[in-house]
């Protein structure tokens, strides 16, 4: 069983545009709700996929029970502590070409009592887990320290602990030795503190993050696809997307694949990029099931060519 982990949960409100324009009023041409937050993301992907996790998610104020409700409404088993902050919406413009703006709150404070009793949680069901999930942003509140204790614990307990996040997030989970970390390449420059331009810059990158704790890096690159550095070596894929629809929770659902997959190797690699080329092919944050994953168009290379530039970030 997977257990993820989002600290800073949302409701997912994705609005379709005709056309983004600033200082006008746009009439939304559809729009839809979905349950967000990158681990109950991964959470909804394993589920479309028949596979079971649970989501634990802080969750207060009247957003907080329509996150609840629309976990219960997919079907999503969640551990869900109460908090007296509002949990918050995130916005997404989304236009037809597959342009998306989106706006994230920051969201709500998370008291120390309250991620004490979070923390708890996690603790408690990662004993009967295969795999512990932090995704997403710290909400307001508690310190690095706090969060980089949590990530200690877990793997002090002998929990196989994925990072997904940014900034000293990640670094945290990093220095606390996780399993895997996956950042996308923009939160990979951040922590090597560099940009990354070509894939050569990538896997230096990646294996500075092993260097520094983390077992194997799992970078998502967008179009460019993803490269993965793990033990045994380095591994860079591709699958392209004819029609991209939403590029939003992509980034999960690739992380989703690769663990439903076993977390390493070849094999692991396809079914992320399978699983993250599915959700650019989707409208808003909507997680593939089985119907909408083609393996077929996913290419590996374990000699990439690293002077390959990427494209623009
Ligand atoms: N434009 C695209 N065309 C093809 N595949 C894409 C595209 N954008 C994303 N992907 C696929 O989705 C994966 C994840 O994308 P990305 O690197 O943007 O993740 P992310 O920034 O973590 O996303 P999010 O935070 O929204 O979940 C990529 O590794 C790639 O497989
Ligand atoms: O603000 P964060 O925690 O970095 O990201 C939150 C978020 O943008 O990530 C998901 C897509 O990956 C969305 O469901 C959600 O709104």
């Amino acid at each position: 069983m997977i257990l993820t982990v989002t600290l800073n949960p949302s409701v997912d409100r994705a609005l379709e545009v005709d056309a983004l324009v600033r200082g006008e009023v746009l009439r939304a041409v559809g729009s839809h709700i979905d349950p967000g937050g990158k681990g109950v993301n991964v959470s909804r992907a394993l589920l479309a996929n028949g596979l079971k996790s649970t989501a634990v998610v802080p969750a207060g104020g009247a957003e907080g029970e329509q996150l609840v409700d629309l976990l219960k409404g997919e079907g999503v088993d969640m551990l869900a502590v109460p908090i007296v902050g509002r949990t918050r919406s995130n916005i997404t413009l989304a236009e037809p070409d597959g342009t998306v703006t989106k706006i994230n709150e920051a969201g709500p404070v998370l008291s120390a009592a309250e991620f004490a009793e979070v923390s708890d949680a996690v603790l408690t069901a990662a004993r009967s887990s295969d795999w512990v999930v932090i995704c997403g942003s710290l909400p307001p509140g508690p310190s690095v320290p706090a969060f980089a204790a949590l990530c200690e614990r877990l793997v002090a307990a002998g929990a196989r602990l994925a990072v997904d996040s940014s900034g000293p997030a990640l670094l945290a989970g990093v220095d606390a030795g996780a399993t895997l970390v996956k950042p996308n390449r923009e939160e990979l420059a951040e922590a090597v503190g560099r940009e990354l331009s070509t894939l050569g810059d990538v896997v230096e990158a990646c294996a500075r993050l092993r260097a520094a704790g983390a077992g194997t890096v799992l970078a998502s690159l967008g179009a460019d696809g993803a490269v993965l550095v793990e033990e045994s070596g380095v591994l860079a894929g591709t699958s392209p997307v004819t029609v991209p629809r939403s590029t939003v929770g992509a980034g999960d659902a690739l992380l989703a694949g690769f663990l439903a997959a076993g977390a390493r190797g070849e094999a692991a690699l396809v079914e992320g990029l399978a699983w993250g080329a599915a959700a650019v092919s989707l409208p808003g944050s909507r997680m593939p099931g089985p119907q909408d994953l083609d393996r077929t168009t996913v290419r590996l290379d374990a000699r990439p060519d690293l002077s390959r530039p990427l494209g623009r970030g």
